[in-house]
């Protein structure tokens, strides 16, 4: 079963999609009736049990967070603290830039400039970035960084085919292993593939792995789309070459811009305490107190490969998380979760009443809930 489904995704991604379920063989991939595919509990699990961890496939820091987050892990930046800057090579734009990318530790920016942050220091993102901040939008820059993964993969495939790529592993992947997985362990000394530590653009063409995750047919794509695009463009000018600027066609970017809306999560953060401001401690204790929610800061977007195919569910069997504070989601049971249920998460605040949570995930993911708690509320009539 698991095969014929699998077999409907880009041949690039399935064998990184099997792995992951290989390595967590509680973890089922089935067809849901009317709502494609979802994952399912192949085993009893207890309440508390980390069901699953992942590596983003691709994030980028929200617009609003841009000097104050790690662009490659997300992780928020301490105010006043030292960042290790990208982009400052010669050829980037001057130190005052909005391209100008800060990392929060020189493993995240030797591991950003192995696989995106060099061809993106070529780039000025700055008008792409204020007509993000302006529309609330925020996966073109998110495309952006797919663009720039493509080019340095495609320059480092160039560099290979001319030097016989030696020392080199047999899938041409293992130069390219600086996830954020693995910065993370080098930083925190843990064990490199708890996350799948090559990330799974490590494989294959980056601009098409994106067509694994669900898609929406949109009648008419939101104009604004065409003014991203073109402002897309414009920034990867010094990047495009003519094949690229072929493949970065506005029905790519449609389709991409699609499929990140409905599949990417919100990285939520905890903001490191500003150690000179002393009133910054009773904040953050206040904010705690009144629950983790209002304690916690959207540094950014992030899209994985098997905890998009989670389905939604008002009373979800999964809470989410983001232990390391960075864009590595952990994946949590919220009760028991018998053999063979659904594993799902809330897209929504599931805090509102039914109507709203209609209306939201309605007009977001274009379907109608009807978990047990929304056929029971529905049947109270509740609103
Ligand atoms: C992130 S994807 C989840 C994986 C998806 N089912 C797949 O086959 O790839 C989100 C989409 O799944 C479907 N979906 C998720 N939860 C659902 C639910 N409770 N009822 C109906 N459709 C759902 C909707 O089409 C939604 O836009």
């Amino acid at each position: 079963m698991r095969h014929m489904l699998l077999s409907t995704a880009a041949a690039a991604v399935v064998a990184t999609l099997e792995e992951q379920l290989e390595r967590a063989p509680w973890i089922q991939l089935l067809p849901v009736p009317g709502a494609g595919r979802g994952l399912f509990a192949a085993a009893d699990i207890e309440q508390g049990m980390v069901v699953h961890e992942e590596a983003p496939m691709l994030c980028a820091p929200s617009p609003h967070a841009l000097h104050s987050t790690c662009h490659h892990c997300l992780r928020p930046l301490a105010p006043g603290a030292a960042s290790h800057h990208g982009g400052s090579s010669s050829s980037s734009p001057s130190s005052s830039s909005p391209s100008r990318m800060p990392f929060c530790s020189p493993t995240c920016s030797a591991a950003a400039q192995g696989e995106w942050a060099a061809a993106a220091a070529r780039c000025d993102f700055g008008p792409l970035q204020q007509a993000c901040r302006e529309a609330g939008e925020k996966f073109p820059l998110m495309l952006a960084r797919l663009a720039c993964i493509q080019v340095q993969q495609q320059q480092q495939q160039q560099q290979d085919d001319k030097g016989g790529a030696s020392g080199r592993g047999g899938d041409g992947s293992s130069a390219r292993g600086s996830s954020i997985s693995s910065a993370e362990a080098g930083e925190a000394g843990e064990a490199a593939d708890a996350t799948g530590a090559e990330g799974p653009l490590a494989r294959g063409d980056p601009l098409t792995q994106l067509r694994h995750l669900c898609f929406a047919n949109l009648a008419e794509p939101p104009p604004p789309w065409a003014d991203m695009h073109r402002l897309l463009l414009h920034a990867l000018r010094p990047l495009l070459e003519p094949e690229l600027r072929r493949q970065l066609s506005l029905a790519w970017f449609c389709d991409a811009m699609a499929r990140l809306h409905l599949n990417s999560f919100r990285v939520d953060t905890v903001p490191p305490l500003d150690a000179s401001d002393p009133s910054a401690l009773l904040r953050a204790a206040a904010a705690s107190l009144a629950g983790s929610a209002s304690a916690a800061h959207h540094t950014g977007s992030a899209a994985y490969l098997l905890a998009s195919l989670l389905n939604h569910s008002c009373e979800p069997s999964l809470g989410v998380s983001f232990p390391r504070n960075n864009a590595v989601a952990a994946f949590t049971a919220a009760r028991h979760i018998a053999r063979g249920e659904q594993l799902t998460v809330s897209y929504v605040d599931a805090g509102q009443g039914l109507a709203a949570r209609r209306q939201a995930l309605a007009w977001a993911y274009g379907f109608t809930c009807r978990c047990p708690r929304c056929v029971e509320e529905a049947a109270a009539g509740g609103q």
